[in-house]
């Protein structure tokens, strides 16, 4: 999952892009990028790291413009190099850079058609370099020396046909303004707010919510699915419903461990929705262990905090937090290999014995997905000295791989994959395991917007809302992107060209 801003200002704007992006850090670790526009030239800063890590003073002087994007990344294809860090690039029509959170499910053609047809080459493996082509062949094809709103629109409509998967995108074209769209199924969350200053209003696109709320923009609305939204360089905004049928779809599993707390997606808040999460697997703990003893609820932290008080509230069991999180290691499960994942997890979190001697625990997650954590910390809890240890999962068990944006390609690496739940529980080493329904899960997070009708859901169900994954296409994803083939191809990308960047 990776984190997108994008900011169209009447004042400088580095800053309000640096500060968004540190608050959207937990959806990308491994790089990180900005693009301003002064003087009709793009300024540019990426590299792999943490946001604090890339950009330096020297970095933002350079960063001048009232116009820029910005972007977080968790590499869900391609390489890690920093040549696939983002904004990409490309220089014609009139220059464009752009952003992308999400994945693109038919890549491989996209980059034929690009080269046969279009007759564009793309220099990285990166889907979103391929995503910010097509938009710039269709740009070129409109006619006459400027763009209007209804060229870019047409331009995104042709996108939309062109591009499967998800996309939540925003681009700057040099002279015009910038645009943000998203796929029309709505996979990936975007929203945009705006901010009223002496020199003039000013608009901000981002991923989630609290960016806005970092840089003090007022949250306007989500960008809907399928639509497109054109903000011209002097703050006039024009949108427009691009997709020929939208059907809104929001990845579930943005809820259950993505995003932010104190984020609001399609009118959905993410704590609420995990507040909800805690009542309905608290309810069917109480149902389906009668012979319930246990004697603390304790999260796994960080992102089951809010589920697990949930829990414990509504069975009456005491909360409490007994493992205590390195606060300067980021998170586990985006972490690029599971090497490095597995010994991340025992630096990451640390037991307080007193919290677990002699008693029966019910530990909380939001998730188990590959049972990296969930396993190592069982086995913590054992050796502080638990009599009994209960594992809870917040959602339903992770059996099929994402191709949207989650690097999850490889259903053999998942835990649930093709294991029943005593198999499960066996393996990390848990007294007994209980997961929540995946109708319990949508329920809680639906309740609060009825416009939701569907979510996207395909880690749990196996059901690819795109109608473009079939088994095939699961096995060659899981040859290209299985931990050895990323290790290789990362070599493979050392000497691939990039875009100057001083550093
Ligand atoms: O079964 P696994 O493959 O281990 O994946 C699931 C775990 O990974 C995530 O935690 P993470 O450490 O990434 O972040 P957090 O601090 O936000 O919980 C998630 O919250 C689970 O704890
Ligand atoms: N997590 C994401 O959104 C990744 C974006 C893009 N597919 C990349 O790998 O860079
Ligand atoms: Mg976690």
């Amino acid at each position: 999952m990776c984190g997108i801003v994008g900011i169209v200002g009447q004042t400088p704007v580095s800053q309000s892009l640096y500060d968004g992006l540190t608050v959207l850090q937990h959806r990308g670790q491994d790089a990180a990028g900005i693009v301003t526009i002064s003087d009709n030239m793009f300024r540019l800063r990426k590299a792999n790291g943490l946001v604090k890590d890339v950009f330096h003073t020297r970095h933002m002087l350079r960063l001048q413009g009232n116009i820029g994007v910005g972007h977080v990344r968790y590499p869900t294809a391609g390489t890690s190099s920093s040549s696939e860090a983002q904004p990409f690039y490309a220089n014609s029509p009139f220059g464009i850079s752009l952003a992308h959170n999400g994945n693109l499910t038919n890549a491989n053609e996209l980059k034929k058609w690009l080269f046969n047809s279009a007759k564009r080459h793309v220099n990285t493996t990166s889907d979103s370099e391929l995503l910010l082509n097509i938009l710039a062949h269709e740009l070129q094809e409109t006619e006459g020396l400027s763009l209007t709103p209804d060229d870019i629109f047409t331009a995104i409509e042709n996108v939309h046909t062109r591009v499967r998967g998800g996309y939540a995108t925003v681009a700057l074209i040099i002279g015009h303004g910038m645009i943000a769209f998203r796929d029309p199924q709505g996979i990936r969350p975007l929203v945009f707010g705006k901010r009223e200053t002496e020199a003039g209003v000013e608009y901000m696109v981002a991923s989630e919510s609290v960016a806005l709320d970092a840089c003090d923009f007022e949250f306007v609305r989500d960008v809907a699915p399928g639509e497109a939204i054109f903000f011209t360089e002097d703050g006039q905004i024009h949108s427009k419903q691009c997709a020929q049928n939208p059907i809104y779809s929001p990845c579930l599993f943005e809820f259950v461990y993505f995003a932010r707390p104190d984020s609001t997606i399609d009118k959905i808040s993410v704590y609420q929705s995990r507040i909800e999460m805690g009542k309905r697997l608290g309810d069917k703990i109480a149902r389906e262990w009668d012979d319930l003893d246990i004697d603390v609820v304790i999260p796994i932290p960080e992102t089951s905090c809010d589920i697990a008080l949930e829990i414990a509230q509504h069975l009456d069991i005491p909360y409490r937090q007994g493992f205590v999180k390195n606060r300067y290691i980021g998170r586990t499960f985006i972490m690029p290999g599971q090497a490095e994942r597995k010994k991340s997890v025992r630096r990451k979190l640390n037991a307080i014995s007193s919290e677990f001697k002699g008693k029966n625990v019910l530990l909380v997650d939001d998730s188990i997905v590959r049972g990296t954590t969930s396993e190592q910390i069982i086995e913590m809890a054992r050796q502080s000295g638990a009599k009994k240890v209960y594992f809870a999962s917040a959602a339903p068990e992770v059996r099929f791989p994402n191709v949207y944006g989650i690097d999850m390609p490889s259903a053999n690496e998942l835990i649930a994959h093709g294991r029943e739940l005593d198999d499960i529980c066996q393996l990390i080493g848990a007294d007994k395991l209980i997961y929540q329904s995946i109708e319990d899960l949508t329920a809680a997070v639906g309740f609060a917007n009825p416009e939701v009708k569907h979510f996207e859901a395909s880690v749990f169900t196996g059901q690819y809302i795109t109608n473009d994954i079939d088994q095939g296409y699961l096995e060659k994803l899981d040859e290209a992107r299985n931990d050895e083939s990323k290790e290789q191809s990362d070599k493979n990308a050392e000497s691939v060209i990039d875009m100057h960047n001083e550093g």
